[in-house]
């Protein structure tokens, strides 16, 4: 008894002592009104502190959102922050105070730590590296928007024809989901790495794909848990291994063929050369005197692998859920294919996607409900926003997910309505985020959206689209955090050819 006693005691003291620490590092936070930031502790006190001391209500605001609106993961994440020092930021106007901040760095540290046991790197490179600022210039040259129509436009073309094929091979008990991520892994093979794309549609390989994205989420969201609870689990964490087994024997088999075509290239792409190289090319011949050649290469076809197929397809099968359960809007949406093209079966033409306005605004709309739901960064040095410190060490989280429903700037949030769009204003910006801010904002927005509109394009002149399950309304659609906002329970689809 007297034991028990006496380690108890121990333990308040202790949790006082490092309660009072911990708060007088970030006590100032409280006061600043737009940033709703609350870091939260794995330290008893110091929550219960936290909740007296913060605006309670807007404390108790945050964790049911965050949990209501992301569902099972949201309830992960609010774990999680109460293991970390994170600061919340759900203010746009905080986010672009704060978005180029030099102070403001990357991917928190752990997320580099966590994907090395899935994958054959660190995933993602730090900004201080010099490799990344070499990698970016790349990235920015070859999916500049001018790059991407020149030399990835008939790809995409023929990846549009290949999931119109799909969808009427299974016109009554479409998996969409499935059907779009082999289209986009095979384009991302085809355009950025420049080889043979026929690999991505093997169904294991699109299965193992599909559990691996699950795995990167788990990873992303709640890397503390990932690692203590799914370590402990030995056998679910090998099948884990086991799925992300899939990435490696692509990049490999990637791997293979980038190896052929060095051997057998006269010219390495340089400073001067344009586009007419493949990314992977350009990979290969930047670390091709690193020791550590094959890992390096492995290791950024795999990121790169991952960014690019999984988020497209994830925000095209959302889309194209969101075109089958709203038929009115999918009518619109096909007026307007009917109004540029007609009868005329030829392909669609730059000037042709300039002009499919609606179809782009949907695009948007949709991405406003399917986009990231979050961006973690980190603070490598102390933060000063307003006078407000956010201190060193703390994970700097976007809610852009939030951002993107916030009845302060949005009307009617919860209504799928594409001509929101049709104001564009600042505030607009930075409520609407989904492709990131600040110098690591995504590079290939431009290839997600032209990939996207040449598809559904080609999806709406083909095919009309409903639900298997009869009246599903856009309201009964639920989504949950995953590494986009994706749907609960995707529906299956039918798909009904149209007659040109
Ligand atoms: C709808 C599709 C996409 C969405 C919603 C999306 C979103 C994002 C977001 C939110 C980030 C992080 C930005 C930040 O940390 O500030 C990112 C980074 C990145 N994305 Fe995308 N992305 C998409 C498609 C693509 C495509 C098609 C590619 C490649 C062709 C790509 C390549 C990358 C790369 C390489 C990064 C890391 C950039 C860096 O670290 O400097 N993404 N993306």
């Amino acid at each position: 008894m007297e034991m028990f006693a006496t380690s108890a005691l121990i333990i308040v003291v202790a949790h006082l002592v490092l309660g009072l620490l911990l708060w007088f590092r970030v006590r100032k936070l409280y006061s600043y009104p737009g940033l709703l930031g609350f870091p939260v502790f794995g330290n008893l006190y110091y929550f219960y502190k936290t909740m007296l001391i913060a605006s309670f209500e807007n404390m108790r605001i945050h964790l049911v959102q965050v949990a209501e609106q992301y569902g099972k993961n949201g309830i992960c994440f609010c774990i999680l922050f109460c293991f970390r020092k994170v600061v919340i930021i759900s203010s746009p106007q905080v986010m672009k105070q704060i978005g180029f901040h030099p102070n403001l760095k990357d991917k928190p540290p752990y997320v580099f730590e966590s994907f090395l046991k899935y994958t054959d790197g660190p995933f993602t490179t730090p900004s201080s590296d010099d490799v990344w600022k070499m990698k970016r210039k790349e990235y920015n040259n070859l999916l500049k928007k001018s790059s991407v129509e020149n030399n990835f436009y008939n790809i995409f073309l023929k990846s549009a024809d290949k999931l119109v094929e799909l969808m009427l091979a299974t016109p009554s008990t479409l998996d969409i989901e499935k059907a779009v991520l082999g289209v986009t892994q095979s384009v991302t093979m085809e355009a950025l790495f420049g080889v043979d794309g026929r690999p991505a549609f093997d169904p294991e390989i699109i299965d193992h794909m599909y559990t691996l994205k699950n795995i990167i989420t788990l990873i992303i969201g709640n890397p503390g848990i990932a690692k203590t609870i799914l370590n402990g689990l030995g056998p679910f964490d090998g099948l884990l291994i086991r799925q992300a087994g899939a990435l490696k024997k692509l990049s490999s088999q990637i791997m293979k063929q980038v190896h052929v075509k060095l051997k057998s290239s006269q010219h390495f792409p340089s400073e001067n050369t344009k586009s007419n190289y493949s990314l992977s090319m350009y990979i290969a011949s930047r670390t091709e005197k690193s020791k550590k050649f094959d890992q390096n290469v492995l290791t950024e076809l795999q990121e790169l692998f991952i960014t690019s197929s999984s988020t497209v397809s994830s925000t095209m099968s959302c889309t194209i859920i969101c075109l089958a359960v709203l038929p009115e809007m999918q009518e619109k949406a096909w007026k307007e294919q009917n109004e540029i093209f007609g009868d005329d079966t030829r392909e669609p033409s730059l000037e042709d996607l300039e002009r499919m306005i609606f179809l782009e605004r949907f695009i948007k709309e949709s991405l406003r409900f399917c986009g990231p739901p979050l961006i973690a960064k980190h603070a490598a040095e102390d933060i000063k926003v307003d006078g407000v410190i956010i201190p060193k060490g703390a994970i700097v989280v976007y809610m852009l997910d939030f951002m993107r429903k916030d009845p302060k700037y949005w009307k009617d949030p919860k209504l799928f309505d594409p001509d929101r769009f049709l104001e564009e204003n600042e505030c607009l910006n930075y409520t609407y985020a989904p492709f990131g801010i600040g110098v690591r904002t995504c590079p290939g927005m431009n290839f997600a959206m032209t990939q996207m509109k040449i598809t559904l394009s080609k999806v709406l002149r083909r095919v009309k689209l409903s639900t298997v399950k009869k009246d599903l309304k856009f309201e009964n659609l639920e989504f949950e955090a995953m590494l986009l906002m994706e749907l609960k329970n995707p529906p299956f689809l039918k798909v009904e050819e149209r007659i040109m």
